[in-house]
């Protein structure tokens, strides 16, 4: 019967010691607050942007949200970038991926100031990660750490197999596993053995955007599986990349879609906000 890791529990227990914190920054004159801009209006990403503005209020920092059409042009996004990026009183942007196809992203997230690239996607926030030096680091996988030290499962020393190589979660979660002393196997499509790879994991990540598509015959008995995955079903159901009720018995520790890593993604946001709190002047 494998530990059930509560993200939800754990993103709560997050954001009341933010709060707490906010509070505190708060009486000595400090402020923060996260700019959050949507292009389009694709149904998960209003659920996922309206999660960050109440969260937002919940820990008491400002959240000023920009929703644009779908139309909007790459260059329009980048003047509204700019405008934000010279905002004193905004300390944290971020842009909702994905964008709309005629947008670049990567050229988008290039144009957010480093120092409030909240969600960590900035090259020179990436970079700062893996040469081990101080730069906001990814929400998600920087939850999925947390999620771990805090249900005391060990890291170091560990083989840890991510299956996906995305810039958002497997490749900086690859990084973060290196920086605990885990040894790291990253995965990706033009994997051959995958399965045989999985199995050798003593803690399993799976970050592939296929649903339900780790099964049971993937995974080591006693492994700590992770699902990133989050799919929905014409019923609005929620699943992820694993398939639960085939894997949970195996595994010593596993995260269930929904409630493990995404609630944790929005917590860890939350941090990276206060975080310019920390090292304001
Ligand atoms: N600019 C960004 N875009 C995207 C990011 C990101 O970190 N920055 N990550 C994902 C989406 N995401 C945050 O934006 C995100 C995904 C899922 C959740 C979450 O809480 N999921 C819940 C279920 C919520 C629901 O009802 O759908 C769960 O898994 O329990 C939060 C944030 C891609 N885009
Ligand atoms: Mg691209």
């Amino acid at each position: 019967m494998a530990k059930l890791i509560d993200g939800k529990r754990i993103s709560a227990e997050i954001k009341d010691e933010l709060k707490r914190e906010v509070a505190e920054w708060k009486e000595k004159g400090k402020e923060a607050a996260l700019a959050v801009i949507q292009v389009g209006n694709d149904p998960a990403s209003s659920v996922y942007v309206r999660n960050k503005k109440r969260a937002c209020e919940y820990i008491g920092i400002g959240s000023l949200n920009y929703e644009l059409p779908e139309e909007t042009t790459e260059a329009e996004l980048l003047d509204l970038i700019a405008e934000l990026n010279a905002k004193k009183e905004v300390s944290g942007i971020l842009v909702q991926l994905p964008l709309p196809k005629h947008m670049d992203e990567d050229k988008v997230i290039r144009a957010i100031d480093p120092a409030k690239d909240v969600d960590g996607f900035h090259p020179q926030n990436v970079g700062a990660l893996v040469i081990g030096q101080k730069g906001f680091v990814s929400c998600t996988p920087a939850g999925i750490i947390e999620l771990l030290k805090r249900n005391d499962i060990e890291i170091d020393g560990k083989h840890c197999v991510v299956v996906g190589r995305s810039n958002i979660v497997g490749k900086p979660m690859a990084l973060l596993m290196l920086r605990e002393n885990a040894t790291v196997t990253v995965t990706h499509s033009h994997t051959t053995n995958l399965k045989e790879i999985c199995k050798q994991a003593d803690i399993l990540i799976v970050a592939i955007g296929k649903n339900q598509f780790i099964t049971a015959d993937y995974v080591k008995e006693g492994a700590v599986v992770i699902d990133v995955g989050i799919h929905r079903d014409e019923n609005n159901k929620l699943s992820g990349d694993v398939k639960f009720d085939e894997v949970e018995p195996l595994a010593s520790a596993i995260t269930p879609v929904p409630g493990g890593v995404g609630p944790m993604t929005i917590a860890m946001l939350m941090n990276n906000c206060v975080e310019t709190m920390r090292y304001t002047i």
